[in-house]
């Protein structure tokens, strides 16, 4: 029986809310509705738009919960945010019943401040996962998830570009996968309410398996990922892919592994990168880690601040697979 009903249905639909925001802006993207954060990662009207239809939505059904969200409105409060604020204001009022007025719409952003943390209710929100491969027009994903005491209860990703069936890329695109802990992991079309339940590919053997990686070596060595498919026998080549699409594939069986190998010491991931992923693979019987194999510890603020990268696979396979992860990591 369903704990969070109420929390499900909410969720699903302020995360195709938000996803039509996305292809709403995609369809009109120009380069000036883009900005530059500190880290050089790109950050769209869309993402904060998204941003703010999520927040709004979840504020009008659950006003005390906390959310923990990626974007934040510094960069739009200055004068030289003045246009990219209004394109903001008009795109959400275009989506949302009630219209907001800008000083609402900015603090619904920036609602998403919440440090985080191990006590109570906490959302936490990616508007736009993925924000290189939407401005490619390929793959990302609207990705908002419930936790409570520091576990995630619920995951629900909006996955616009992601074809319907992986074996018809040209067919429908659009898909939203959702996740209830202990209920099994759910795949819909955008276009039809009825869920379908999936699981992972209960696959022989690891020699038949495929691995999913980031697109940007940046965010995951593929060098490190190269060697370990190598060692572990797998011949087919890497899918890469942007954002949690890559938990999604993994989830509905597309592909057996994903990998997502640091390159540099200092970072850290973060709680929205990965919380609704997490979830809808664990529910579709797969296992997710760090490199050290410790679980991911959502607990301690916004990043996963005692982790190492993250390791995923089905559950028949991931002794095999953390095993050559920490050969080739821990020990060069
Ligand atoms: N160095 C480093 N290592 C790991 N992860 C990083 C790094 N830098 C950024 N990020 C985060 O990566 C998020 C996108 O991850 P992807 O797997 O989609 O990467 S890729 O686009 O496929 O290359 C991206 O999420 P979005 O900003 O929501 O797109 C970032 O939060
Ligand atoms: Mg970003
Ligand atoms: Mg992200
Ligand atoms: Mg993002």
């Amino acid at each position: 029986m369903s704990v969070f009903a109420a929390e499900r249905a909410v969720a699903i639909n302020a995360v195709l809310q938000a996803s039509k925001v996305c292809q709403k802006v995609f369809k009109q993207l120009v380069n000036n509705e883009t900005i530059t954060k500190k880290d050089k990662s790109p950050v769209t009207v869309a993402d904060f738009s998204a941003q703010a239809v999520v927040n709004t939505i979840l504020y009008h059904s659950f006003p005390n919960d906390p959310i923990i969200g990626e974007e934040d409105t510094k960069d739009l409060r200055v004068e030289s945010g003045k246009e990219l604020r209004a394109k903001i204001h008009s795109l959400t009022n275009s989506i949302l019943d009630d219209p907001l007025d800008e000083t609402t719409l900015l603090d619904a952003i920036d609602r998403g401040s919440y440090p985080g943390g191990s006590q109570g209710r906490m959302w936490t929100l990616d508007p736009i996962d993925g924000t290189k491969g939407f401005l490619r027009g390929e793959q990302f994903a609207v990705c908002l998830a419930l936790l409570v005491d520091g576990k995630i209860q619920l995951g629900v990703m909006g996955c616009p570009n992601l074809p319907v069936d992986s074996k018809v890329p040209e067919g429908e695109k659009g898909c939203l996968f959702i996740a209830e802990k202990g209920q099994g992991a759910f795949q819909r079309k955008f276009s039809s309410t009825e869920e379908t339940k999936i699981q992972m590919a209960n696959i022989s053997s690891i020699l038949e398996a495929s691995f999913c990686e980031s697109v940007e070596a940046a965010h995951s060595s593929h060098g490190d990922a190269a060697k370990i498919a190598s060692l572990l026998g797998i011949t087919k080549p890497p899918i890469r892919m942007d954002s949690q699409c890559k938990y999604c594939s993994v989830a509905r069986g597309d592909a057996d592994i994903y990998l997502r190998l640091p390159t540099r010491d200092d970072y850290e991931e973060n709680i929205w990168d990965h919380a609704s992923g997490a979830l809808l693979v664990q529910e579709a019987g797969g296992i997710v880690s760090d490199i050290y194999s410790k679980p991911l510890d959502f607990s301690l603020g916004r990043t996963l601040k005692s982790n190492k990268g993250v390791v995923v696979s089905h559950s028949k396979i991931y002794s095999q697979v953390i095993e050559v992860v920490q050969q080739v990591l821990l020990k060069k």
